[in-house]
């Protein structure tokens, strides 16, 4: 119910308590990162955290490190990730703003040259931050050397005034009426700002004193290496908005009671439609397969990271197509539903009182932000093709696409399924994601060199990810597994996330000879029978997830299932109902009312 101005004041003092409480507590840099995850609302924190620190720690040389990191860490100043402008999102190597160098000051000069070189987005820029890595095409001795990082001072440490040649500000209100409004996302334009050179993020390359571009001998990928460890964030993000929305639907569906028996006995709880759980089911399913496959890409991420510590390049390219696939299947997934949950929450699911539209709100940009998802999905398509090639070339392909080392079989098996349980064997439904995601590459290969075009690998990216996320959660069924029947539940819960794919997907499996119709209509037999048996246990399985009342902030979902007096407590909160009689009546209804009276006794 807060006003934008309002909303933006509620997150700055959030953040300003989680901040003191970091102090009081000693918290380590990972723990007050993981605070946003408690103020649960987007702001400025998440942007220094996520992405400023992260851009100095990877671009930045030692020195700079030391420097800007130590005031970072202490909120001596507050920075934001600048790479987006009006013109140009997804097309990072299409940015505008120039930073040209002066040899005769030693400085750069940063521009916005155009009105579409206005930088656009960046969180917490609006209103909030002092300084920003800003991304910018590096000029020197009248050559274009492309996108570079720059760290720039925005505004007054004074005043919080902008600095001269700088004008900034919130690019205004976003999808729904929280939400994404409490980020003061910005515009900035520079005219010919100047900053010193060694403020050139140069752990990648170097502009000497006398204006010299130097390149280190590591990848220039590394420059984008910021967006590879956030993608891998926002798939553990995508499956906590997913959990919560699954919540509040499993739970609500089993207090929410439409028609009953003929003879006037109790009513049906809606969770027990079959119709119910095949449309809810696959996304606690879904919950889950998404939790596992984070906790594995933060494990990737890792070894990546202590590779190129030691200079070892060569897991690069899998960390770029795993961390830009997963976040794409994975936020497109849980925006999708999170809209569902609302629909199978009926009515009640539509009012803001449900959380489900403000969950739906902030998750929704997910899918675009770090990343386009169609974008990215283009480039795990570009890495898949680069495999088949050195495959067929005799290399033996490593990590998530090592399955395609087993090309001559992969091609041409036929799936061993042939009753209804014969689904429930794990390395039955692996071989029949291996072989669809492989002929699906393997196609998209041989079109593209008869009529090349980057978008043909989109459908084969997919199915390569999906493979990815089946794999995992077959994987993580492998470990030792604590608690009583834990294991068999997640057992149902993973052959339910693969059967729906193929369920949804059959398309796929049928075109590509991996399965037959028949096999397709054993796969649906055996979900049908699985939801039967996840039932019982559907309000257990969310209530593993541990979240309370407070942080659902959903009448539907509630653990103690009162449902309705929450609800009905809730209406009374809206402002409408301040008065009895409304704002407005005697301006406008009074006298409509009066007139249509008089008229009709006329
Ligand atoms: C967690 C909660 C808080 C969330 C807050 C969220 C706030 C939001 C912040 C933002 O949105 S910041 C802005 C994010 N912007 C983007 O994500 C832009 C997306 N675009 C790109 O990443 C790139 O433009 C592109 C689409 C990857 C294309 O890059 P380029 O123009 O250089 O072309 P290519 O020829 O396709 O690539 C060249 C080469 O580089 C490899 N590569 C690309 N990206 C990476 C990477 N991240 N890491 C490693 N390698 C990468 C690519 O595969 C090519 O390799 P080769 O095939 O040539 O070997
Ligand atoms: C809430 C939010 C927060 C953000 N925060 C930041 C931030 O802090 N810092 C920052 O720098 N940026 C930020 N961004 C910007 C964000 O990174 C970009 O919006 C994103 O990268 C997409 O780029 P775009 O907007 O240019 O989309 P576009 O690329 O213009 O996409 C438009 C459409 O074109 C399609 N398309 C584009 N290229 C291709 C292609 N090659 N093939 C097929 N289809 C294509 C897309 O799929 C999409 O449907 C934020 C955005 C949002 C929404």
């Amino acid at each position: 119910m807060l006003s934008r101005k309002e909303l933006f004041k509620d997150t700055l003092k959030k953040a300003a308590h989680a901040w003191k409480r970091t102090v009081e507590l000693h918290l380590t840099e990972e723990e007050a990162n993981l605070l946003r995850l408690y103020i649960d609302q987007p702001g400025y924190v998440d942007l220094h955290w996520v992405m400023f620190v992260p851009a100095i720690k990877g671009q930045g040389t030692e020195e700079q490190q030391k420097k800007w990191l130590t005031m970072a860490y202490k909120f001596q100043i507050i920075g934001t990730y600048a790479q987006t402008e009006l013109g140009h999102g997804s097309n990072v190597q299409g940015l505008e703003t120039t930073a040209t160098f002066d040899p005769s000051t030693d400085e750069f000069i940063m521009h916005s040259p155009t009105l579409t070189s206005s930088k656009w987005w960046p969180g917490g820029l609006g209103k909030t931050s002092t300084h920003a890595v800003v991304y910018a095409r590096l000029i020197t001795e009248g050559k274009d050397y492309g996108i570079h990082g720059f760290i720039m001072q925005l505004r007054s440490l004074d005043d919080h005034s902008p600095l001269p040649g700088i004008t900034i500000g919130d690019i205004g209100g976003k999808f729904g009426s929280g939400a994404y409004n409490s980020m003061d996302n910005g515009v900035m334009r520079l005219d010919h700002v100047r900053i010193p050179r060694d403020q050139m993020l140069m752990r990648l390359a170097q502009v000497t004193r006398e204006g010299k571009y130097v390149h280190s001998d590591v990848p220039k990928q590394l420059l984008y290496g910021t967006m590879v460890y956030v993608r891998q964030t926002i798939v553990a993000d995508a499956s906590r908005a997913l959990s919560r929305a699954v919540c509040i639907a499993v739970r609500y569906g089993a207090i929410r009671k439409q028609f009953g028996s003929k003879a006037g006995g109790p009513e049906t709880q809606v969770l027990n439609y079959k119709t119910q759980q095949s449309r809810l089911f696959p996304f606690l399913a879904s919950a889950y397969a998404f939790r596992f496959v984070g906790q594995w890409l933060k494990w990737l991420y890792t070894d990546v990271t202590q590779k190129l510590e030691s200079k070892d390049f060569s897991t690069l390219p899998e960390a770029h197509a795993c961390t830009a696939g997963l976040k794409s299947v994975t936020t497109s997934a849980t925006a999708d539903a999170i809209e569902e949950c609302q629909k199978l929450c009926g009515g009640h699911g539509y009012l803001n009182s449900s959380g489900l539209p403000e969950l739906f709100a902030v998750n929704l940009p997910a899918c675009t932000y770090e990343g386009d998802n169609v974008v990215l999905l283009l480039q795990v398509a570009r890495f898949l093709m680069k495999t088949v090639s050195q495959v067929a070339s005799g290399k033996q392909p490593v990590g998530t696409t090592a399955y395609m080392g087993n090309i001559q079989h992969l091609m041409q098996c036929k799936s061993v399924v042939n009753t209804v349980e014969d689904w429930l064997n794990p390395a039955a439904i692996k071989e029949v994601f291996e072989a669809r995601a492989l002929r699906m590459a393997v196609n998209c290969a041989q079109n593209i060199s008869k009529a090349p075009s980057q978008e043909e690998g989109f459908e084969a990216a997919v199915a390569h990810v999906q493979l990815i996320i089946v794999t995992k959660f077959i994987e993580k069924l492998q470990e030792d597994i604590l608690g009583h029947g834990v294991k068999e539940q997640l057992q149902k819960l993973c052959g339910i996330y693969a059967l729906h794919l193929i369920h949804k997907h059959l398309g796929d499996f049928l075109s590509t000879g991996c399965v037959t119709a028949r096999q397709g209509s054993l796969a649906n037999e055996r979900l049908g029978k699985l939801y039967a048996q996840v039932r019982p246990n559907a309000v257990a399985l969310v209530d593993a997830f541990d979240y309370t009342d407070h942080y659902l902030g959903s009448a539907l979902g509630r653990y103690d299932g009162d449902v309705y007096s929450a609800l009905y407590k809730e209406a009374w909160k809206d402002p409408l109902n301040e008065t009895v009689v409304p704002d407005g009546y005697q301006e406008h209804l009074r006298p409509l009312l009066k007139q249509q009276l008089k008229l009709s006794r006329l």
